[in-house]
């Protein structure tokens, strides 16, 4: 009883802080209502702004005081600054779908859920869709720590108009998701060729000898489990949700780092956030030392190479291009000192985008 009054009590005070929390929120909602009447009066159109984001986030991060998580602040955070943008302008976000696969994922870890985001069925279609303007943005995955590049995304960036505007990298988590009560009951597998890769070893040691067939994504895979008696699904958790499937076995992914890198493409270029990376597009001679002397200018200036990656040029036989990423914003002094020096001794040196580091590890 006297428990009961003491748990009353606490209750009374969160609903309280819920009312402040409440009338805080509606008074951020009206500023950025505000910010979106200065932004409209000077002739801007563009009123997503990453790397105001991005510091709010940082800025939030480290004046944390606890106990809740980092990446829990940065979560709620991230939700606010998206109602908000919605409130001045819904946008749409172009993704590599259908929904329930990690690019969808990844689209609301960045833009948050107050976004229309469209499904798309080709890296390609997804660029296509931002060029033509029928998406404002794209979320396109570039990298995988465990299975490297993503070529075909790197291929798109060899003839696109459109720009890199920001990065979000996401902890792949792979569930065994199914309709079945146990493992004992699961006869075949479905999942991308990919994510059967990422599990090889679980498999082997927990469901040896059974079936495993690749099909075009994880929420494909999913959508089979829910229609196929003894068939499970390995993908991530949303698409258990989106397929009400239950997980029989979470985090079954082999390096237990496993990490995709995806870019948000857009039509307009991004300030400087303080924290910022820089990608380019190069390519050389075939002359002997072309590659050091892409490298000595950023040795030269201190800068640091994050990235590096080369792909067939598609203009002659054994000629390459090189995808180079390094720290800072190329309005940056000796960004700029490195690109005219670059621009010396490459055949093409083009600036793909420069955008706001990824905040924080993602969930
Ligand atoms: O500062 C701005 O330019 C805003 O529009 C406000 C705000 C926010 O909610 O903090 C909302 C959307 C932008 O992408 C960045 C920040």
């Amino acid at each position: 009883m006297k428990q009961d009054g003491k748990l009353a009590q606490i209750r009374r005070r969160i609903d309280a802080i819920d009312g402040e929390l409440l009338r805080l929120l509606s008074e951020r909602a009206a500023c950025a209502q505000q910010v979106a009447e200065v932004k409209q009066a000077a002739g801007e159109m563009v009123f997503y702004r990453p790397e105001r984001e991005a510091q709010v986030l940082r800025q939030v991060a480290a004046a944390n005081p606890g106990p809740l998580p980092d990446e829990a602040v940065t979560h709620i955070f991230r939700e606010i600054m998206s109602a908000c943008l919605a409130l001045e302008r819904p946008l749409t976000v172009a993704y590599l779908g259908p929904p329930g696969t990690f690019s969808q994922d990844a689209t609301h870890k960045h833009f948050g859920q107050a976004i229309s985001s469209l499904p798309q069925t080709t890296i390609e279609q997804v660029f296509r869709e931002v060029d033509a303007g029928a998406a404002d943005y794209g979320v396109v995955p570039i990298e995988n720590s465990t299975e490297g590049a993503v070529t075909h995304t790197l291929d798109m960036f060899l003839s696109t108009p459109l720009t890199i505007c920001g990065e979000v990298e996401l902890a792949v988590h792979q569930q065994l998701l199914s309709k079945v009560p146990d493992l004992a009951g699961v006869k075949q597998i479905y999942s991308h060729a990919q994510s059967l890769a990422q599990c090889r070893r679980w498999l082997a040691g927990h469901l040896p000898g059974v079936a495993c067939e690749a099909v075009s994504s994880n929420a494909e895979a999913a959508r089979r489990a829910a229609s196929e008696a003894g068939a499970a699904a390995i993908a991530g958790e949303s698409a258990g949700r989106l397929y009400e499937l239950t997980c029989l076995a979470a985090n079954i992914e082999d390096e237990p780092g496993n990490t995709t890198r995806f870019l948000v493409i857009g039509r307009h270029d991004t300030q400087p956030s303080g924290r910022d990376k820089t990608s380019l597009l190069l390519s050389t001679g075939n002359r002997p030392g072309a590659l050091a002397s892409l490298l000595e200018p950023l040795r030269r200036h201190g800068i640091s190479m994050t990235r590096i990656e080369s792909r067939p040029a598609r203009t002659g036989r054994w000629q390459y291009v090189f995808f180079i990423d390094i720290e800072g914003h190329v309005q940056d002094a000796p960004v700029q000192q490195v690109l005219t020096e670059l621009r010396e001794v490459t055949a093409l040196c083009k600036v793909l985008g420069a955008y706001p580091r990824a905040t924080g590890d993602a969930p």
